[in-house]
């Protein structure tokens, strides 16, 4: 086993914990890290929602989520009864002034404890929330909160968010979380150019003619569908999770590893974005929604039917979008982000397209090469360059791929990102949660193309389920003469 340094006794109180990311994701999360004894039996998971559970009951619930989203771990019945001991359940309403907070003050009464509020409701909730935990004398100086996202849906709500919170939290107290930066392959951009130099030379628009960032869903809204029908993906995927990939992608060296050098390069990014104008939006913007269609064979509806609605709605399933980061780095090179559900493989990946040689001795010139950074849900990095044919009687060119997977490279399973995010909190290393600035920057940049969209009545544009996305999206890369991944491979 890894060495593991073990983590002094907490609470962790999870807000919103009969939902779907506690039980799907922060549960399963904590069970595997147990596992792995990165913390002991002396912490406690306090897990609060409005149901009227007894502990017991709940634990009984959470077993079954157990078996069901980590079975790999929870098989071991010993290490799953033992995790089990530290989940205890407070039913409040944590919003209502007339609730009765007596039962969660008892859990929390060691203000000498590490104490943690994930709070995993409604964005609507956490200034509310963390009101109350106020008004209840819960915040010690060693307390923390950690927010999910989306924080608001637009710079205004944004803006509240950060404003109610930051009365009770101050900044470094504040960890809003974007599971994104969780996952090694975000974190492994930080390897691949910062620890070498033959990279990091490269790593400009001299040599890269275009930057390919994908987050490619199968899956639907699933039973999200109240949720993302509000949110849709420019909200869900791009506000958030892409453009810190982005971030992490094409800002400079930091200073150092610690929470604030890397913000601060983050940031710059952001606001380095060429701002969108209504004709940039049209130009460089698609929006699009899954039609019915077929995923591995089989029939799967289109968006309407998944809400179970019969009117339509007008909510984006699918975004692509190009852009530029005016900076001398990055001037010259075209960036596309692309996300969407129900399309033809789940893959998350970022293509670094190499530019062509000026002058070539060859007959026959291969594709220029490329590096291939793959995020999930397998995780590795390839680097294709040209090779020669082998064989006698001429001389011809091809490419080859250099590849490196995680998985077979450092024989690891697949750690899912909460682990080390929830993890992290506990610690207090807020390095890959995101600062104030970075999300209303973010916002910032997003904005007009909503406003845009809603002023406009943008088209939506349909494409089947099983597809990359609406037709137009290939033709956003033609302009420039260049191809998506998927059809540089066939
Ligand atoms: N699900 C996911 O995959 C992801 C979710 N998120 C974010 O995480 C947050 C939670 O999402 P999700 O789990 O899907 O949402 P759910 O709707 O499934 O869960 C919401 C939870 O909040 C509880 N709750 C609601 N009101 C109160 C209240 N007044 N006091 C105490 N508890 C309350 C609900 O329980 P009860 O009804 O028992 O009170 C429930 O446990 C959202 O901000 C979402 O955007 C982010 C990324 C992915
Ligand atoms: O935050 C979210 O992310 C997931 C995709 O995450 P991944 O780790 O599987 O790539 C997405 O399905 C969900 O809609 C969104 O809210």
């Amino acid at each position: 086993m890894a060495h593991i340094n073990q983590i002094d006794p907490f609470d962790f109180v999870i807000f919103g914990a009969t939902g779907d990311l506690t039980m799907r994701k922060l549960l399963p999360a904590f069970l595997r890290r147990f596992h792995a004894q990165e913390f002991t039996a002396d912490a406690r998971i306090v897990c609060v929602a409005r149901s009227a559970h007894t502990p017991e009951k709940f634990r009984q619930q959470v077993r079954a989520t157990l078996k069901e989203f980590a079975p790999e771990t929870a098989k071991d019945s010993a290490v799953l009864e033992r995790f089990l001991e530290l989940v205890t359940y407070v039913a409040l309403d944590a919003t209502k002034p007339e609730s009765d907070w007596t039962d969660l003050k008892a859990v929390l009464a060691d203000p000498s404890r590490t104490r943690v509020f994930y709070l995993a409701t409604a964005p609507g909730l956490y200034a509310p929330l963390c009101a109350a935990l106020s008004t209840h004398g819960l915040i010690t100086p060693l307390t923390r909160v950690v927010l999910e996202k989306p924080i608001g849906v637009d710079l205004k709500t944004a803006t509240e968010i950060n404003d109610g919170v930051g009365r009770f939290f101050a900044e470094d107290a504040i960890y809003r979380i974007d599971h994104y930066l969780g996952k090694e392959g975000v974190q492994n951009l930080l390897a691949l150019r910062f620890a070498n130099p033959v990279l990091e030379k490269l790593w400009n628009s001299d040599a890269i003619a275009h930057v390919q960032i994908t987050a490619a869903e199968t899956v639907g809204v699933g039973t999200r569908g109240a949720y993302y029908d509000e949110s849709g993906a420019m909200r869900d995927m791009v506000q958030n999770h892409l453009l810190q990939v982005l971030c992490m992608l094409a800002m400079d060296a930091p200073a150092s590893l610690s929470a604030d050098d890397l913000r601060n390069e983050k940031l710059k990014v952001l606001n380095a974005l060429r701002p969108m104008t209504p004709d940039m939006v049209r130009l460089n913007v698609i929006r699009g929604q899954y039609v019915a269609g077929r995923i591995d064979e089989q029939k799967v509806c289109g968006y309407t039917e998944d809400l179970g609605r019969s009117r339509s709605s007008h909510t984006e399933t699918f975004v692509a979008i190009r852009t530029k980061i005016r900076t001398s780095r990055w001037g010259n090179t075209p960036f596309y982000l692309r996300t969407g559900k129900r399309m033809a493989a789940k893959t998350t990946e970022i293509v670094l397209q190499l530019r062509p040689q000026v002058w070539s001795i060859f007959s026959n010139t291969p594709s220029p090469g490329r590096l291939v950074i793959r995020i999930g849900p397998e995780e590795g990095v390839s680097l294709v360059l040209a090779t020669k044919d082998p064989g006698v009687g001429g001389f011809r060119v091809r490419n080859a791929d250099l590849s490196m997977s995680y998985e077979k490279q450092f024989n690891i399973a697949y750690h899912d990102s909460y682990e080390r995010l929830l993890l992290d909190a506990v610690r207090g290393n807020p390095a890959l949660f995101i600062r104030r600035d970075e999300v209303e920057a973010s916002w910032r940049w997003i904005e007009p193309i909503l406003t845009s969209w809603r002023e406009a009545q943008s088209p939506l544009e349909p494409y089947p389920a099983g597809s990359w996305g609406p037709a137009s999206t290939r033709a956003l890369l033609a302009r420039d003469g260049a191809l998506w991944h998927e059809d540089m491979l066939t």
